[in-house]
This record gives structure tokens, C-alpha cells and sequence, in this order.
């Protein structure tokens, strides 16, 4: 179940486009109204709520001119131009209608990786949320390039949970949890309810999409729900249109598989969990053991005396990446100089540490890659 100690305020839910959509593959008014009316619920008891919402293309494709969902991505793109507003028009009106506000914020990869949006994304959203809005998210689906695409909104909904401090993520989906292989083709499969580490064994049980609508499968989910973890918030994975199922997910009653990270996962604030999962590393750093000792152990600040070898160019406050002697990675951290200060020993030690303890995140803590 959930951690005990943890009180549930803020939550966010991922609704999938085949959980939205008819036996067609087009938006269900009946599916937005019914997954609508949960999350006042959820609204009305006091929780903070922000919705990962697919279904653009699925609200677009039609008025395009096409009879079934389009698979090329220009035609994906100019339905989702369509649908988007649709889809906003539906909820906005549906939580109007009960009394609350929705906005809309589209986002895409790069979004993340730019530390200044990043930072403006949180502001925002914090905002919106104290004073009571709910928040609709999707990819912008419109402007993004192929190869930088989410695709699937469930890699979204993690990264957007770990950006506002989220106390739960419930992805809701066609299927009532994580079974130990894909239901659809193995009818004796087993749902998995609690989930504590995302094992190979979990990772090799995650299959694709069983449908023409959803794109990410139960791999993009796990993918998601290890984000989520590595930033030490719990996942719930369930059916959508099941009765009550939002309120009962946040009171850790709910069918489906909870995933709540282990005793010992990181829990990394926002500029630790950017440098972690977001920000692009320009440089590597090798340092001395005696710097491994200093910032890894005693989780001290690092020295320029610790400092052996620099490869790659990068500004001062870039993020880099740091090794060992041997050449593994110990960490990611920022750099208060560049390359060339570093290279040319131009670089004042009595200004500021190479890299400070609160701009550095160990591998051995996140046990991710960066940019996941
Ligand atoms: N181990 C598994 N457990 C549950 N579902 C699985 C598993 N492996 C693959 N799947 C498939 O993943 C599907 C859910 O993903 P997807 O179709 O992308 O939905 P959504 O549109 O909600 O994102 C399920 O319907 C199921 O066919
Ligand atoms: N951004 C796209 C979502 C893509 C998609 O299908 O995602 P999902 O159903 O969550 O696997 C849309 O709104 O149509």
C-alpha cells in the first residue's frame, strides 16, 4: 500500500487515448464525462489535481478528413491541432459545470531540457494548483519532431509529477493493472499489485499497446513508473472507467498495481531531479579518489584539487558528467567553471568548490541515466 507516513495532497492522473475513446477510435463524450466527474470528487475532498490528458488526435482525425486514426505524422499532427482545442472545449465546460477552472499547458521534450522553461513549468503550475485550477497537459503534438517526441504521454505524466512534487501518479489505462505477462494473449496472466523495484523480470513482462489507440504499451508505463520512482513519488496503475477508482487509488484501496519505491530511493528536490533526468551532460570530469571520498561519502563540496582530467567543452554552471579514476561514472553534477578554466588552471579555488554538494547527484542514488 501507500507509505504510511505519506499524506496525499497533490496527484497526478494519466489518462490514455484508449481510455477516452469509442470502439472507432474516436473521443467517448460518455468516457470524458464519467473520468470528469471523479476528479471533482477528487477536487472536492481537497486534493490538488493535474490531468495528463490523450485523445488529441483521437478528438481530431475525423473533422480532418480522415476515416480511421492517421499513422503518418504530419496527419497525426494536424489532428491533434483539431482535437486539442475540442478536447479542452469538453473538459473545460464538464469541470465548469461543477464549479472548477481548467487550463491548458502543452509541453514538449525540450521543454525539460531547458532549465529555464523547466523552472517557469513549475512556477506555473504551482500556481495553478494552489489557487485551485485543474491543469490539462498533452504533448504539443503540433511542433514536435519525431526523434524528440514523447509520443506517449506516460514518460509526461512521471516527469511532470517529479516537476511539482506530486505525492501520487495514477495512470489509468484499458487494462485494471500490471500482470506478470500481457493479458490479452495469456488469459491465466496475474495482476501484480504491489511493486517495490522495477526488475528485469518487470521490465521483460511489459508489453506494447493492445490497441489501435494507446501507443506506449505497458513499457512506456514501467519506463514512467521508474521515473516517478527514482523521484521517490508512488505510482498507481488501474482502469479507467472503473467506479470510483481515483478516490480509492488515493486511499490505497484501489484494484490495480501500486508501485511505491523502496525504503532507500533518492528523493531528489527540483534542481537535483533536473540535473538527474533532464538536463543534457556537456563534459566529463574524471576526479581523484580523494574527491570520490569527499563528495560521494562524506557529501561534501568538490575542490579544483581533485580535479585530474576534463574532456569536452562547456561553460561555467554546466552539468557533467563525473568519473572515477577508472572511467565509470560516479555522478552528474553542475560545474562552477568551464573547460578552458579548468584546462588552462585560470580557475579562482577561492571563489566557489568545482561542484557543490547541492548541485550534484550520485549514480548509486538515482540509478537512472540521465535523459531517460
Ligand atoms: N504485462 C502486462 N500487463 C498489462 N498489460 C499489458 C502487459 N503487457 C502489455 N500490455 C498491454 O498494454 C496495454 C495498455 O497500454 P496502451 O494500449 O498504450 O494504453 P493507454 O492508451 O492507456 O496508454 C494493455 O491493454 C495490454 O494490452
Ligand atoms: N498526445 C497524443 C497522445 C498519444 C497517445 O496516444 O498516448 P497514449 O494513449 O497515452 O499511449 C494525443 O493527445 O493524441
Amino acid at each position: 500500500m501507500l507509505s504510511k507516513e505519506k499524506q496525499i495532497k497533490r496527484v497526478v492522473i494519466k489518462i490514455g487515448s484508449s481510455s477516452l475513446t469509442s470502439m472507432h477510435g474516436e473521443i467517448s463524450r460518455r468516457k470524458l464525462e464519467k473520468f470528469a466527474e471523479q476528479i471533482v470528487e477528487l477536487k472536492d475532498a481537497g486534493y490538488e489535481t493535474a490531468v495528463v490528458s490523450s485523445g488529441a488526435v483521437a478528438a481530431g482525425y475525423r473533422k480532418l478528413g480522415c476515416l480511421n486514426r492517421p499513422s503518418s505524422l504530419p496527419e497525426k499532427q494536424a489532428a491533434a491541432s483539431i482535437g486539442q482545442g475540442l478536447l479542452m472545449e469538453s473538459y473545460s465546460e464538464l469541470f465548469l459545470s461543477h464549479g472548477y477552472v481548467a487550463s491548458q499547458i502543452l509541453i514538449t521534450r525540450s521543454d525539460f531540457s531547458d532549465e529555464k522553461r523547466y523552472g517557469n513549468m513549475h512556477n506555473t503550475m504551482n500556481v495553478l494548483l494552489e489557487r485551485g485550477i485543474i491543469p490539462i497537459i498533452n504533448e504539443n503534438d503540433t511542433v514536435t519532431v519525431d526523434r524528440l517526441r514523447f509520443g506517449d504521454n506516460d514518460t509526461l505524466a512521471a516527469k511532470v509529477a517529479g516537476l511539482i512534487d506530486a505525492d501520487l501518479l495514477i495512470i489509468l489505462s484499458d487494462v485494471d493493472g500490471l500482470y506478470d505477462c500481457n493479458p490479452n494473449d495469456n488469459p491465466g496472466a496475474s495482476l501484480l499489485e504491489r511493486v517495490h523495484s522495477i526488475t528485469p523480470e518487470i521490465e521483460a513482462a511489459a508489453g506494447g499497446s493492445g490497441s489501435a489507440v494507446g501507443t506506449g504499451g505497458m513499457k512506456s508505463k514501467i519506463q514512467a513508473v521508474k521515473i516517478a520512482m527514482a523521484a521517490g513519488i508512488d505510482s498507481f496503475l488501474g482502469k479507467a472507467g472503473t467506479e470510483n477508482i481515483l478516490m480509492e487509488a488515493v486511499e490505497g484501496r484501489a484494484k490495480g498495481t501500486y508501485f511505491k519505491p523502496e525504503p532507500d530511493a533518492f528523493n531528489l528536490d527540483n534542481q537535483k531531479q533536473w540535473i538527474a533526468f533532464h538536463s543534457g551532460p556537456e563534459g566529463k570530469v574524471t576526479i581523484s579518489s580523494h574527491g570520490i571520498e569527499a563528495i560521494v561519502d562524506h557529501q561534501e563540496n568538490l575542490y579544483l584539487s581533485d580535479i585530474q582530467e576534463v574532456k569536452g567543452r562547456f561553460k561555467n554552471g554546466a552539468v557533467v558528467r563525473i568519473l572515477d579514476e577508472e572511467g565509470k561514472e560516479i555522478g552528474l553534477g553542475r560545474i562552477n567553471y568551464s573547460n578552458e578554466q579548468l584546462n588552462d588552471h585560470t580557475a579562482d579555488e577561492e571563489l566557489e568548490p568545482a561542484i557543490a554538494q547541492e548541485t550534484f547527484v550520485c549514480s548509486r542514488d538515482f540509478k537512472l541515466p540521465a535523459l531517460v
